[in-house]
């Protein structure tokens, strides 16, 4: 048994990476930018005005001459009209680009047109510059928007298309079956015996992989040794990572760290000294092909056999593979998230626990933790109320974690 500490060391040597792809900036959302995002020419364009009004040279108003000829109307899209004379305007729409002999542009509602003439408002207060948003001013050409290994929000998808990206270099993710186990597991379609349950781990995965743009495979295997052993067999040369649900304790027919042994998967640990999720098992496998680099990417299949207890395995998902799949498609440290407890939590065994809660920002800027009670790893009827699990520590000999104590906490 390795501790949770160890095994998240043991999994973050197994961080692998599956390539780069090029993919429409509509699919974007959500993938990883594999590229530097680099102006294409300086943010804004040209010098643009803010707002819609008359364009003017601010010298001219210091002289006290605030009446001007409106010589043009300036549209949005095209060349910048010019004055020859300070005593001249030009109206102009928001977004139009300002021709570099006017330093200000003056909102209608400061300035009165009448008879092809403006007048500025008395006491108007006129400052060089004012709304005009100055061409380079936010980012220059060839300079970087965004640093590559980061997630294409839609606001980062916004900088792309104004570069002109229809496309985009992102990481490649990949491929992964989710293998749910167990003959007293049902399709949703059909109904139950009286002690027979439906099968919900499998689509708890893939939802929470979707997130990622990950769409796994999902499988169900029956405990039959013969049944385990084909399936776990092609699943290792079609997939890179295999998320097995159950099947992985001390029952007669838990055959999944057999099979998975068999079939000469490296077993990297079997159980965590946790709750939930004690008899999560973690292993790698090369194939004879991959040993040869006769693949594209010749990295190792990982397999996550995660304890079948519901909130085993989103426990196991939350705080060990989603990490793992950040890490491995270069995306930077999130950081830690810390919270405190706002009742006293007792628990016994000398095993690190993960208590559900519920995250609150308190009128002091605090982020507080409100342990949920629940009936244990197989009760998920109240993870929907959870916001996180916080991580305590297995060292103490009383198991008391006291009101005000400051804990790590995994938010899903
Ligand atoms: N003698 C021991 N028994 C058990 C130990 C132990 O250390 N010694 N560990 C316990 C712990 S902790 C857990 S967690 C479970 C995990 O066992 P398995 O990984 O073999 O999981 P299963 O027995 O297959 O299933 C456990 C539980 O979860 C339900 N389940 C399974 N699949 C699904 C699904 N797709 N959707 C919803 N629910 C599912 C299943 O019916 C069981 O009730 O072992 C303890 N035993
Ligand atoms: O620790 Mo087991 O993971 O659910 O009870």
């Amino acid at each position: 048994m390795v501790t949770v500490s160890e095994a998240e060391k043991i999994i973050s040597a197994h961080l692998m990476s599956y390539g780069e792809e090029v993919i429409c900036l509509e699919d974007a959302v959500g993938r990883v930018l594999a590229e530097d995002l680099v102006a294409d020419r300086d943010l804004p364009p040209f010098n643009r005005a803010t707002v819609d009004g008359i364009a003017i040279q601010t010298a001219s108003v210091k002289n006290n001459n605030s009446l001007y000829a409106v010589c043009g109307i300036q549209a949005a899209g095209v060349a910048p009209l010019k004055v020859f004379s300070e005593n001249h305007c030009i109206e102009i729409m928001t977004g139009a680009a300002v021709d570099p002999i006017f330093d200000a542009v003056i909102r209608y509602e400061d300035c009165v047109i009448e008879d092809g003439s403006a007048r500025l408002l008395p006491d108007l207060e006129v400052k060089p510059g004012m709304n005009i948003h100055y061409r380079g001013k936010d980012k220059q050409q060839g300079e970087i928007l965004a640093e590559k290994n980061r997630v294409l929000t839609p606001a980062l998808i916004g900088l792309a298309a104004s570069t002109g990206q229809a496309r985009l270099r992102v990481k490649k993710l990949p491929r992964i079956v989710v293998i749910s186990t167990g003959d007293e597991m049902v399709p949703l379609t059909e109904v139950p015996t009286a002690y027979q349950l439906r099968r919900s781990n499998g689509i708890v995965v893939k939802s929470c992989l979707a997130k990622y743009k990950i769409h796994p495979q999902l499988m169900h295997l029956n405990d039959e040794l013969e049944q385990v052993r084909t399936a776990l067999t092609e699943c290792l040369q079609q997939y890179d990572v295999l998320i097995i649900t159950g099947g992985v304790s001390m029952g007669k027919f838990d055959f999944i760290p057999q099979v998975l042994s068999e079939l000469g998967v490296q077993k990297q640990f079997h159980k965590v000294r946790q709750r939930p999720g004690k008899p999560f098992w973690f292993g790698s496998f090369k194939d004879a092909r991959q040993q040869a680099s006769e693949l594209r990417h010749p990295v190792s299949k990982l397999i996550f056999a995660l304890p079948g207890n519901p909130v085993s395995v989103f426990m196991c998902l939350n705080r060990y593979f989603l990490p793992w799949l950040q890490a491995s498609l270069g995306l930077s440290e999130p950081g830690y998230e810390y919270a405190v407890l706002n009742s006293d939590i007792l628990f016994k065994p000398a095993l690190q626990y993960f208590a559900q809660v519920k995250l609150k920002v308190n009128n002091t800027g605090v982020v507080e933790a409100t342990p949920l009670t629940t009936n244990g790893s197989g009760d998920f009827s109240n993870l929907m109320y959870a916001d996180a699990f916080m991580e305590l520590p297995g060292d103490r000999a009383d198991g008391r974690f006291k009101k005000g104590e400051c804990f790590k906490v995994w938010r899903f």
